[in-house]
């Protein structure tokens, strides 16, 4: 969905629901404690279900779109039964989650996606082993999100659903208690989701799923390494040796117990801080070792003039003289875009954003929205085939429109820690991800000691 007109950027134009991002008043000082990450808490949700036994997943993010994941799994009949955490009680330690599969999965359902990817993508493949018909449906902007693939790819596989007749939501499955599974090829270049989704349900399908990709390359690929790495933890057997094809056997799924990492994408807003507001931002639990692809931070900010330092405590972002623009292709971390973007506003130097052309189907049109909102606030913005250039321009205050996407509100709050009065509009639609992202951010300016949360 494109943002129809350009923006009018009105200081003072003020609507229920914008947030006046707060304008950074010197450096920061300050650790901000991030909640788990949302693509590991959807897949250990979705492997917990299809599990032979019960699962525990500690420190799960909690936020719209693992709590619509939740709820679609219970409404299939998956037991989640909020646990509190073993061991000394600690402060802002959030429930574990104790998932308890059912015998069969059940149908005769509704599943609201919202607008999460995960859950528009990974259920499909799920409700096909359920035993009956299962509808899935979501936001008006989800039902423009490409899913044609994964459609097209189940009903190879033997799975038996309807789309709209273009490849969007809603999606009607009818579950008939099995998969046949076998060889499918498709075009994963709209989303890394579609190859995660196939090989999430994978060993629960009678042949397994053996998957080529055809087309331009896949994005976000440090995702599907993240299935792969999530399946074998469960006891699967991934083959992910050849090029664009990943083979899992047909096998049972073991129980899960696991500690989420952090969401590294969700720190992104918070580590740049330190750049835009100068200062240290340190962010506790941050994995040496991570799939998730978030972790490409480290390198970004370095390369833009910050410090960067990862230990055993986490990782210590320390801002620099300058913030230097940057030529980086995003193609494998294309999430990053938006906070990327924000940064790159506000630096001395041009910067170049390439390699993420299919950001235009993520939560809404991200290169038109960035190209507009930034250019609303004084920024010079073009809009290339697959990305961004960015050239230094003084900005000035006004309204940063969001298109519901949790991303672009966070990139208006990088904005506005250099900018004053810059309206972020409707700020609560980080919920998607985040949803203390304004106590999280007013905190980290305030330099309060923020909750460490146990790992
Ligand atoms: O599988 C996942 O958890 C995700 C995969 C990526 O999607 P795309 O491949 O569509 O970029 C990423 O951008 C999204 O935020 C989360
Ligand atoms: C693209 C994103 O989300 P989704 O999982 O809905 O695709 C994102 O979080 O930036």
């Amino acid at each position: 969905m494109s943002p129809a007109t350009p923006p009018a950027s009105h200081p003072g134009d003020d609507q229920p629901g914008d947030w006046t991002a707060p304008v950074a008043s010197g450096p920061l000082d300050a650790t901000v404690s991030l909640p788990g990450s949302k693509s590991l808490t959807n897949r250990y949700l979705v492997l917990a279900a299809l599990a032979s036994d019960r699962s525990r997943l500690r420190a799960p993010l909690r936020s719209r779109d693992t709590l619509l994941m939740a709820k679609a799994l219970r409404g299939l009949g998956v037991r989640i039964d909020d646990v509190p955490p073993e061991g000394e009680p600690m402060p802002g330690a959030v429930d574990d989650w104790v998932v308890t599969p059912p015998e069969v999965l059940g149908g005769d359902t509704r599943i609201d996606c919202g607008l999460a990817g995960t859950v528009m993508r990974f259920l499909p493949a799920v409700a096909a082993l359920a035993d009956g018909p299962v509808v899935l449906d979501g936001d008006p902007q989800a039902r423009v999100r490409p899913m044609g693939p994964v459609i097209d790819a189940l009903r190879t596989l033997g799975a038996d659903l309807d789309d709209d007749g273009a490849g969007h939501l809603p999606v009607t499955v009818r579950g008939r208690g099995r998969v046949r599974g076998g060889s499918v090829t498709m075009d994963a270049s709209a989303s890394s989701q579609f190859i995660s989704a196939l090989l999430l349900a994978g060993p629960r399908y009678d042949q397994g799923v053996t998957v080529h990709h055809d087309g331009k390359p896949v994005p976000s690929e440090p995702h599907i390494l993240m299935t792969v790495e999530t399946l074998r933890d469960a006891g699967a057997i991934v083959d992910d040796s050849e090029p664009n094809t990943w083979r899992v056997e047909p096998s049972e799924i073991n129980a899960l117990d696991v500690s989420v990492e952090p969401d590294l994408s969700n720190a992104g807003p918070f580590v740049a801080a330190a750049l835009v507001a100068g200062g240290t931002v340190r962010v506790p639990g941050w994995p040496q070792h991570t799939t998730q692809a978030g972790d490409l931070l480290r390198e970004i900010l370095d390369s833009m003039g910050a410090d960067v330092r990862l230990d055993r405590s986490g990782l210590t972002v320390v801002g620099g003289d300058e913030i230097v623009g940057i030529d980086i292709d995003l193609h494998d971390a294309a999430e990053l875009t938006p906070t990327v973007a924000a940064v790159a506003a506000l630096a001395s130097t041009p910067s170049w954003i390439r390699g993420v052309a299919h950001i235009r189907g993520h939560e809404t049109d991200r290169l038109a929205a960035l190209t507009a909102e930034l250019g609303g606030l004084g920024g010079s913005v073009v809009e290339t085939e697959d990305g961004l250039r960015i050239t230094p321009a003084p900005l000035h205050g006004g309204r940063f429109r969001t298109y519901h996407d949790h991303r672009m509100a966070t990139a208006g709050a990088v904005l506005g820690l250099r900018v004053p009065g810059v309206l972020v509009e409707d700020v609560a639609t980080t919920a998607k991800t985040l949803p203390d992202f304004v106590g999280l951010w007013q905190g980290m300016l305030a330099g309060s000691p923020a909750v460490v949360l146990p790992r």
